[in-house]
């Protein structure tokens, strides 16, 4: 894999607090989900990528450029979508995608040009005359997105880009992330909280947790299910069901907690739970299936944290 973003030891502090503790990750081409719960450091370490604070400490590089070494450069090739709107007021959609694309060094007859077809592959019909002052969540969003991907850069970091959009618009906006991503080869990162839009959309995941690296991990192995698959909690006695359960060829594995894992069981015969209760007269006070993998990940990831007391 050729890195497009890599971090060593990345230490950020803002006076006496700690916002990125020993960041080491590389990301690569592809999509890639940077997820973490509020406060985990997310969007400080977009904007060390982007340049806009010093590190404390930690060495990196972006598409290839020293982390603090050219920055215009690098900007240059990065297309940032931020969370918050941020738009002139009194400009219709397309200057403001027109502004953006002049910013970025394109004269201004190209740039009107890039920017009709940008907000065509965003789906912004009439809209676009409008001015931005009135425009909906949606229309907001495709204009932010419009604004990152005007000047074709190589790596897009899209902040929270599906947050307050309606079902449809939100697929829309995934299939536009996964095109760029796919036909056009550009490297996207996308940071958010919101895991069904990772799992639908991204081939790499980085899990950061107060201020540090949790996990890495490929999706293609965070989407495979975990096993054991159902969880279940008892009521009292339940070992004639545990018997039950391994002479038909059931694992089981008890937890911590009480709870029973076990292994071996889908939707097609989960059933079988009731079964056993029933011929061994116990009584079964949950069943829950497992989570799949990057949601349990994620949990985990987070509740280890915790449980560390970290911050
Ligand atoms: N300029 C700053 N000065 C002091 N502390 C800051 C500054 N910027 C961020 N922090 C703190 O650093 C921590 C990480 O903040 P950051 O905004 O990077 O997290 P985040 O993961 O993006 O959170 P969210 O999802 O809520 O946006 C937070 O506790 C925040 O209060």
């Amino acid at each position: 894999m050729t890195a497009v973003v890599r971090l060593k030891n990345i230490v950020k502090d803002y006076g006496r607090y700690r916002a990125l503790d020993s960041v080491t990750c590389d990301i690569g081409p592809g999509v890639t989900g940077l997820l973490g719960p509020n406060g985990a450091g997310k969007s400080t370490l977009i904007k060390v990528l982007m340049g806009l604070v010093r590190v404390t400490s930690g060495t990196g590089e972006v598409l290839g450029i020293p982390l603090g070494s050219d920055f215009r450069s690098t900007r240059a090739r990065i297309g940032y979508m931020a969370e918050d709107d941020c738009y002139i007021p009194g400009l219709t959609g397309v200057e403001m995608v027109q502004f953006a694309a002049r910013l970025s060094g394109l004269p201004k007859i190209e740039a009107l040009r890039r920017s009709h077809e940008i907000l065509d592959f965003c789906g912004a019909e009439q809209e676009r005359y409008r001015e931005v002052d009135g425009y909906s969540t949606g229309m907001r969003q495709k204009l932010k997105f419009a604004q990152a991907i005007v000047h074709d850069p190589d790596l897009l970091i899209l902040d929270e880009p599906t947050a307050g959009l309606d079902p449809e618009e939100r697929e829309q906006m995934l299939s536009r992330i996964q095109v760029l991503s796919q036909r056009a080869g550009k490297a996207v990162l996308v940071s958010t909280h919101i895991l069904p839009d990772v799992r639908e959309v991204c081939d790499n995941a980085v899990i950061l947790v107060s201020g540090k690296v949790r996990l890495v991990q490929s999706l293609d192995v965070l989407k495979k299910p975990s096993a054991p698959v159902y969880h279940v909690r008892f009521t009292g006695e339940h070992s004639t069901f545990l018997d039950r359960a391994r002479q038909d060829g059931v694992r089981w594995e008890v937890e911590e907690n009480g709870t029973v894992a076990l292994d071996g069981l889908d939707a097609g015969n989960v059933h079988l739970v009731w079964d056993w209760a029933r011929e061994t007269g116990t009584a079964v006070r949950s069943l829950t299936p497992t989570r799949n993998t990057l949601e349990q990940m994620f949990m985990d990831a987070v509740r280890d944290a915790g449980d560390a007391g970290e911050r």
